[in-house]
């Protein structure tokens, strides 16, 4: 299963229709950027927004940010020419809403060519079908829609999100298996810090790389929460450093904190390692 090297902590979402928005992103500490010309755009600015982003992203300014675009669906008015415009766009991935099999992705590839592709999952059907999208040979990359697989679930928003667990739990066991980005889902409520730092842990814990945003506000909570903390660096230093020691004199198993330490939790020690190095690289591009 490859890890991921690219950090995607915090990944914003900016409406492609507000110029504003596209150059106040330029200065923001987001590892990634999602240029919206879906949801956030209203229908009478759908066309204008193309042009507006296009623009944008001609000027650049982004830096090492990675930039996604997300398109209208295929099925939509706007969709199919939302999808030649973005793959001239030079973007890092176009990403397509509301995928529920695999030709949802045949047929985007098929407009935007060579450019990696990522899929909104938010929907049953989708979930349903997590692990033959996550094998498609173009995806890299899947964003949870929490709000979309709400409503088609019927359920209401509990702070544990119990009703949408088995949908991002599939999400995730299908991503880690072809070894691709796993992004977690809004927090609506983008002044409430505290109930972000608890959405931003549980998806940590879950496995997720990082978590869309919509607001900047929200940035610092998920910079913090998916990068490792000063103990659990300490604790990896440690992991490596007892084992090595153990392996000299020829015992495979050492012993931390009263807890074994073997070859495969070493493998984890030097991925958190890894991950803060890469952090670290990104700060300075
Ligand atoms: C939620 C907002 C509508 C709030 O906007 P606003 O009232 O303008 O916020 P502030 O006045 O607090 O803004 C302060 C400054 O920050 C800039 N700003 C605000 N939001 C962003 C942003 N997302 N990216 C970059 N910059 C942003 C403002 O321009 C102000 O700048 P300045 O004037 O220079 O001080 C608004 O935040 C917003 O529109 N957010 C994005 C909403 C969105 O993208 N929604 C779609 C994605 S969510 C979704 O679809 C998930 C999924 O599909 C699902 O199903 O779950
Ligand atoms: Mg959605």
């Amino acid at each position: 299963m490859p890890s991921i090297a690219r950090p995607l902590r915090s990944v914003l979402y900016i409406p492609g229709s507000k110029p504003r928005a596209l150059d106040k992103a330029r200065g923001l500490p987001a590892d990634a950027i999602i240029f919206d010309l879906e949801d956030a755009v209203i229908p009478e600015e759908k066309v204008a927004a193309r042009a507006t982003l296009a623009e944008a992203l001609e000027t650049g300014g982004y830096g090492a940010r990675m930039k996604i675009i997300r398109i209208n669906g295929l099925d939509t008015e706007w969709g199919a020419d939302d999808a030649k415009a973005a793959a001239a766009m030079g973007a890092d991935a176009i990403l397509l809403p509301k995928v529920n099999t695999p030709a949802d992705l045949d047929a985007l590839a098929a407009i935007t060519g060579d450019v990696p592709l990522w899929a909104m999952m938010e929907t049953p059907l989708g979930m349903l079908n997590a692990a033959a999208i996550a094998a498609h040979p173009k995806l890299q990359g899947m964003v949870m829609g929490t709000n979309d697989l709400a409503k088609d679930l019927q359920t209401r928003f509990r702070a544990d999100r119990l009703p949408m667990m088995a949908g991002l739990g599939l999400c995730v066991l299908a991503g880690k298996a072809y070894g691709i980005a796993l992004i977690d889902g809004v927090y609506n409520a983008y002044k409430d810090d505290e109930g972000l730092k608890l959405e931003c842990d549980q998806g940590r814990d879950m496995g997720f790389d990082g978590k869309t945003l919509i607001h900047p506000a929200q940035l610092e909570g998920a910079n913090t929460a998916f990068t490792p903390s000063e103990a659990e660096v300490e604790l990896a230093q440690r992991q490596i450093a007892a084992f090595e020691e153990c392996e000299a004199t020829g015992q495979g198993v050492a012993v931390v904190d009263g807890k074994i330490v073997e070859n495969l939790h070493v493998a984890t020690a030097r991925e958190t390692l890894a991950k803060l190095e890469a952090i670290a690289a990104l700060a300075t591009e």
